[in-house]
């Protein structure tokens, strides 16, 4: 068993148990969108992940406060917010989600693994703007199902891919967000080699590029910049940078 299918089968109980008439709405939020906040910026787009744990790093800051973070990543000038929602695995919340919300104007993506409409439902009504779906999580049927799903509903999506079959799978809807993750789900192990590999699998230039994972140093934002990606996603290092906003101008890399 790999540790996506351990959480895959966690998810489908919690979907069980999810109800489309319980959700409580938020008030809507007018925010410009990932894409809009991209074609307007020259340096690394950053999105700024609020991660209070994992299963490949265990407890990182459990007691962090999801208002103050957030409105600190749009001060630095985040593109977008990622919140982890998933709570057996990454001890996140849909209440640290709709906090993030109220907190911020930026985009916010909802980091969880989708494996049902519901779920989209869910993410929306307490404020997302972005979903992510996990290529390896789903059927070329459902990821096409949800892909729809999400877009109807005027969410953007960010469809994650690890290798180059999970690619030809997303090429296939024509993406405008694609996000490669530096990270093996198996191993655990990162290697910024897979984007590089996989980014130019992507003919069209249109696409956003959001290079995942294992963000340490500025070196590594400038060899995802060098393989096209024009976005970068961060948790662990911001949060556990000592002064995040060094941190965080060091990641602005130049695009041009
Ligand atoms: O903490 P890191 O190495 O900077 O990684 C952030 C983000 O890419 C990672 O949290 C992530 C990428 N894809 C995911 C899917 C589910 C949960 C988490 C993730």
């Amino acid at each position: 068993m790999t540790i996506l299918n351990d959480i895959l089968t966690e998810k489908k109980m919690e979907v069980s148990k999810l109800k489309k008439d319980s959700f409580i709405k938020g008030p809507e939020k007018k925010v410009p969108t990932f894409k809009e906040r991209v074609q307007q910026s020259s340096h690394m787009n950053i999105i700024a992940e609020i991660k209070r744990a994992s299963p490949s790093k265990g407890e990182i800051d459990l007691g962090v406060d999801p208002i103050v973070r957030a409105k600190q990543y749009e001060q630095l000038g985040a593109a977008a917010i990622s919140v982890l929602t998933d709570e057996p695995f990454f001890k996140g919340s849909m209440d640290d989600l709709r906090l993030v919300r109220e907190a911020v104007d930026i985009p916010i993506l909802c980091k969880d693994f989708i494996i049902d409409p519901i779920q989209i439902d869910f993410a929306k009504a307490n404020g997302a703007n972005i979903i992510l779906l996990i290529v390896a999580a789903l059927s070329q049927e459902e990821l096409v199902e949800l892909y729809q799903y999400a877009k109807e509903l005027n969410l953007e999506v960010l469809i994650e891919v690890h290798n180059e079959e999970e690619m030809k799978r997303a090429l296939g809807l024509n993406p405008e967000i694609i996000g490669i993750n530096n990270r093996n789900l198996k191993s655990f192990d990162v290697s910024l080699a897979t984007t590089e590999k996989l980014a130019a699998m992507i003919s069209n230039a249109d696409t956003i590029i959001v290079s995942e994972s294992g963000m340490k140093t500025k070196a590594n934002v400038e060899l995802a910049r060098d393989a096209g990606a024009k976005a970068i996603l961060v948790g662990e290092t911001f949060m556990l940078a000592e002064d995040l906003a060094k941190k965080f101008q060091e990641f602005q890399v130049d695009l041009t």
